[in-house]
């Protein structure tokens, strides 16, 4: 596909779909390391966006940004429609449960039972839910979603690693998010569980309707996941496409990230 073809199909989807979360000409920098440059993205309902760049080149920084962790310098996030810089604490808590966190390190409380480690986003955000009194039905239906559960009563220790990331897979769901940030899903996986994560993620951008930002350095994962991609390079974003089109690029700084 040439680049035309390429420009002509992400129109095509963008004319569709509408963006669930708009960064525009995001800006940051810490001294003289200019980390965004003005970066831009859009990502679209029920849609699955990979973000690729290299270590260092800011994709942390700018999910900081986005979750309102770190103020940016300049530009602009919107998400569901709302400017984050305008929200104040008490909103932007509530636009917080809308977005569903897979990170690196989120690991689950050790000294709770994975039942416990469930309820505890429920009691956290009860103004999106209210006081749920009988908890069981939707730590169970979460649980369902990442066939685990019959794990339900075991501590975390009990679980192996790829267990432990369905079950906090688990715990983001059970706020039903709208959309949900991956960091790494994959990392510190043998082939074969990353194997079954990828097709969980799958399963719930189906299921649950979601939007999902996915950042990975693994190009499995971006191949089977991804329906359009956005590789970070120069604090901007370099290059957006399919995963096949971006693979094809003869972009020498393209071609770097599927060697
Ligand atoms: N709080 C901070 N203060 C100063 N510099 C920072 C801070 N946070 C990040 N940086 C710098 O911003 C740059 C981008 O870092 P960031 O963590 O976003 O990279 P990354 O793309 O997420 O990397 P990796 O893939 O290794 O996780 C780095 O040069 C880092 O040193």
């Amino acid at each position: 596909m040439n680049e035309a073809q390429n420009i002509q199909e992400i129109k095509e989807s963008t004319r569709i779909r509408k963006p669930i979360l708009e960064i525009k000409d995001l800006r940051k920098s810490f001294g003289n390391n200019h980390v965004l440059n003005g970066f831009n993205l859009q990502l679209f309902e029920g849609e699955n966006l990979v973000i690729m760049g290299k270590s260092g080149s800011g994709k942390s920084v700018m999910i900081k940004c986005l979750v309102g962790l770190m103020q940016a310098d300049s530009g602009s996030i919107k998400v569901m429609g709302n400017d984050i810089n305008t929200l104040n604490e008490h909103d932007l808590n509530e636009l917080r449960t809308e977005i569903g966190f897979l990170f690196q390190g989120s690991a689950l409380y050790d000294s709770m039972t994975v039942r416990e480690n469930l309820e505890f986003p429920l009691r956290r955000h009860k103004h999106k839910f209210g006081i749920v009194k009988e908890k069981t039905p939707l730590v169970i239906e979460a649980l369902e979603s990442v066939g685990l559960v019959d794990a339900i009563d075991l501590m975390p220790a009990e679980l192996s690693g790829g267990m432990q990331r369905r079950v906090a897979l688990a715990r983001t769901l059970i706020l039903k998010p709208k959309i949900i940030l991956y960091d790494e899903p994959t990392s510190g996986l043998d082939p074969i569980t990353a194997k079954e994560i990828i097709e969980l993620m799958r399963r719930i951008q189906r299921e649950y309707k979601t939007s999902s930002l996915i950042i990975t350095h693994d190009v499995d994962c971006a191949r089977v996941v991804s329906e359009r991609m956005v590789l970070l390079v120069d604090g901007i974003n370099y290059a957006e496409g399919t995963f096949e089109t971006l693979k094809n690029s003869n972009d020498e700084k393209v071609k770097a990230f599927f060697k």
